[in-house]
């Protein structure tokens, strides 16, 4: 399944800065030359693969970005110093595309390569450089040039690396909020997610992987009851299934009985995805003692003639979750790269949790994103000449 996560950017890179028209001035040393110093060059904006990213997510917040401008020259022959570089971190696979003119700026494939999105000013002349044996005391300087501006579209295409399968209220949604940061919606009734969802899941620095939960399957989905079975799509790239099963549903159903329709619903869609990798997950154990818990996953998994792995786990305690998640990450790990099949499937729409969707509508509702109350990093108030400082900047540390 791929689901494309995207940001969009305005980035700035620095004015040159402009150069300076001053004359020697000291005392015993009449008439001194011409000593304005040139600016300073302006820093560029760079995009840099980092391979601890994940996701886009941020750059939804941090919207603006600006390297810094060169200072301007100074008398006494100083020239101004250059702007320093920012440097914006994309997770590795991102893609730069420029909005306006549709260019693509290119694929960051590699941990640490960079690409310049926004080339800086270059610096203007300070009166020194225009002396000559005719024009003893010239009083011309120039300005530096402005920094490119661009607005970029940052692409990600993500791959889900686990999906989540299993009837309603298994505890799917519950199960990626355990372990990811994602966070949809849960509720006791069937059908709370409508929309597929994504989580990563990250066990260390070096190791996460990317988990995606779906709406839930019902007995006939394949005929198109409940939901049907749309969205099992979005699981065919998966590399392993993980089945969720109640052990005590609400409703006093089989357990037995409901992993068999997912079973037979999956077989029905397709016999490929039916024969992926995929572990049983008993779900909720905390409803019962941990020796009848036991007894009761085995009785399933005996009844299903299952001779795969199976797991019992509390998503809700978060009890056993986290084993779980390490031996999904040692088995994806222990697949040799090229199992991992490349599609040109059509692109899935990603939701992000609810969670981040309150978050980016509550940060525009409440409307300080141009205010620029907080603007005193233009403190070099002279020939500024991009006055229109609307957007909230985020500066090299
Ligand atoms: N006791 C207990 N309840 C759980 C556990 N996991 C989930 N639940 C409850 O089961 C109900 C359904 O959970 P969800 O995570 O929404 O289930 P789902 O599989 O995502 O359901 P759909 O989105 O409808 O397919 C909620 O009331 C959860 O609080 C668990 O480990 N223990
Ligand atoms: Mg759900």
């Amino acid at each position: 399944m791929k689901f494309v996560d995207e940001a969009e950017i305005r980035v700035e890179a620095g004015d040159g800065g402009a150069g300076t028209v001053s004359f020697r001035r000291e005392k015993y040393v009449p008439d001194g030359g011409p000593d304005g110093g040139d600016g300073g060059d302006g820093g560029s904006v760079y995009l840099v693969a980092d391979e601890n990213l994940n996701t886009l997510i941020d750059y939804r917040f941090e919207r603006f970005h600006r390297a810094e401008r060169g200072k301007n020259g100074q008398s006494a022959d100083c020239t101004g110093r250059k702007g320093a570089d920012l440097e914006v971190k994309v997770p590795v696979g991102t893609r730069a595309t420029d909005t306006e003119t549709g260019e693509l700026l290119g694929d960051l494939t590699k941990h640490g390569q960079r690409l310049k999105a926004a080339q800086g000013g270059y610096h203007g002349l300070g009166n020194a450089r225009f002396k000559t044996s005719t024009n003893r005391a010239p009083r011309q300087k120039t300005l530096g040039t402005p920094g490119d501006v661009r607005m970029l579209k940052l692409e990600l295409m993500l791959l889900a690396d686990v999906g989540l399968l299993g009837m309603p209220n298994a505890g799917k949604s519950t199960f990626i909020r355990s372990v990811s940061a994602a966070k949809p919606k849960v509720a006791d009734y069937p059908f709370t997610t409508l929309v597929p969802n994504l989580g990563v899941v990250r066990l260390d620095a070096m190791s996460s992987f990317v988990i995606a939960d779906i709406p839930g399957l019902i007995e006939g989905a394949s005929e198109g009851a409940g939901l049907g079975i749309q969205f099992l799509k979005h699981l065919e790239r998966c590399r392993v299934l993980l089945h969720l099963i109640d052990l005590m549903p609400a409703d006093g159903s089989d357990p037995v009985d409901n992993a068999k329709a997912i079973v037979t619903e999956l077989e029905k869609y397709s016999p490929k995805l039916a024969a992926k990798p995929r572990w049983l997950v008993f779900n909720k154990v905390d409803l019962m003692f941990e020796d009848e818990a036991q007894d009761l996953c085995k009785k399933i998994a005996d009844a299903m003639n299952w001779e795969g792995e199976y797991y019992s786990i509390s998503a809700v305690q978060g009890k056993n979750t986290k084993e779980l998640c390490i031996k999904v990450m040692d088995f994806i790990e222990s697949l040799p790269e090229d199992a991992i099949e490349e599609s040109d499937d059509e692109e899935v729409g990603f939701k992000w949790d609810t969670y981040h969707k309150e978050t980016v509508e509550n940060y525009e509702d409440d409307d300080d994103f141009d205010d620029d109350d907080d603007d005193d990093f233009d403190g070099d108030d002279d020939d500024d000449f991009d006055g229109d400082d609307d957007f909230e900047v985020i500066y090299q540390k």
